[in-house]
């Protein structure tokens, strides 16, 4: 056994040495196929600064037409969402070449929604973290970004009703929309005494997630709320009695040590995210749309708004309600369903309602999430 080791061994090292060489001239092959799509995208930037005005560089609608393509047409044995992501990261490089994107998300760095932000622009996008969601709406508004990335529902917590309330004064549309799927972690630092934790922070939302892993295993430590999950990563970094629930970001960006994996208590736990800018976006084939309405609050005033979807075959996605900052008992509805505002049935469906509401706002008809 032992004498046909080295025979083993020198078969192996052939076999990876040849393989190492195939993957050789694959690679180059991929690079100059790379370049040259990248000598397309800047030539693309040529035709749209030609067309003058504000040339818009950033296209949300093309982008889920090609990661849609990507995905569908792989044929293994990289899943279609490691394929899509390889296409994402290229479509970011030649957007970057064409003009690099600006995007302000809910910050500090680390936190899931910089995640968002990555998964949905690649990492050649400019991202700037900003302190809240009224900041992102403001930094967007203003056009120090091109773009803004904010929470809006989770799974297991609900509706981030500050991001809704920021519609009800802003006129940025949606252009598109992130799904992550949220995984807390315990971590420490180096100087923590995993035997000792009196205190562990998070977000609320946070917090509230992992609420049965906590009652379970550190029932009597103390929970404290603060602004952000990398915010309790941060704080965790000088104290040896406390512990923070954050994503892998967080734990990478202030070097803390995973305790305890995965510790969310619904495994299918995610969060989705919007991405606000200024323009519309035009269908891409597959797209949902966003409305804010408001309705006087009458009896059958939620059917009358409802039904027109329903006679048009409108699939709503989501109903949520929110009492209208003007008083009045008025209350505003945040409706999405699947369609773009510009296809037949959409369109009949959107005027019935604006006949029946008090106001109809559309908020943005945007490619629905691909990756
Ligand atoms: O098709 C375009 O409009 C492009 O600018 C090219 C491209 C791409 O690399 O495929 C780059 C950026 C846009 O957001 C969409 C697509």
């Amino acid at each position: 056994m032992s004498q046909d080791m080295p025979e083993k061994t020198a078969d192996a090292e052939a076999r990876l040495s040849g393989l190492r060489e195939r993957i050789d001239g694959i690679d180059a092959k991929i690079a100059a196929l790379i370049s040259a799509r990248a000598e397309c995208a800047l030539e693309v930037a040529e035709v749209k600064k030609a067309t003058g005005g504000d040339a818009l560089y950033y296209r949300p609608e093309r982008e889920a037409q090609v990661l849609r393509r990507a995905m569908e047409r792989n044929a293994g044995p990289l899943t279609d969402e490691e394929m899509a992501r390889l296409f994402r990261e290229i479509m970011s490089a030649c957007l970057a070449l064409e003009e690099p994107v600006k995007v302000a998300y809910l910050g500090p760095e680390g936190t899931f929604t910089q995640q968002a932000a990555l998964k949905h622009f690649g990492h050649s996008a400019e991202s700037r973290p900003l302190a809240a969601i009224d900041e992102v709406f403001r930094e967007v508004e203003a056009g120090a970004v091109s773009y803004g990335v904010v929470p809006v529902e989770n799974s297991t917590e609900g509706v981030i009703n500050h991001t809704l309330d920021n519609f009800m004064h802003s006129n940025l549309h949606i252009c598109g929309e992130v799904e992550l799927r949220i995984h807390h972690h315990l971590m420490i630092s180096d100087i923590t005494r995993a035997d000792a934790i009196t205190r562990i922070y998070s977000h609320a939302q946070s917090l509230a997630q992992c609420r049965k892993w906590l009652d379970a295993h550190y029932p009597n430590v103390e929970r404290v709320a603060v602004a952000s999950n990398a915010e309790a990563a941060k704080r965790v970094k000088g104290e040896w009695n406390s512990a923070a629930i954050a994503g892998d970001m967080a734990a990478e960006l202030y070097g803390l040590k995973v305790l305890a994996e995965k510790i969310e208590d619904r495994p299918d736990n995610s969060t989705r995210f919007l991405i606000i800018g200024p323009e519309q976006v035009p269908a891409s084939g597959d797209d949902k749309t966003s409305l804010m309405v408001s309705m006087r609050n009458e009896p059958g005033a939620l059917h009358d708004l409802l039904a027109p979807f329903q006679e048009h075959g409108i699939d709503l996605t989501r109903v949520e309600t929110r009492p209208s900052q003007s008083g009045n008992w008025t209350y505003v509805f945040f409706i999405d369903f699947v369609g773009h505002r510009d296809s037949g049935n959409v369109a009949a469906a959107l005027k019935e309602v604006g006949a029946r509401a008090a106001d109809l706002k559309v908020l943005g008809s945007y490619p629905r999430g691909v990756l």
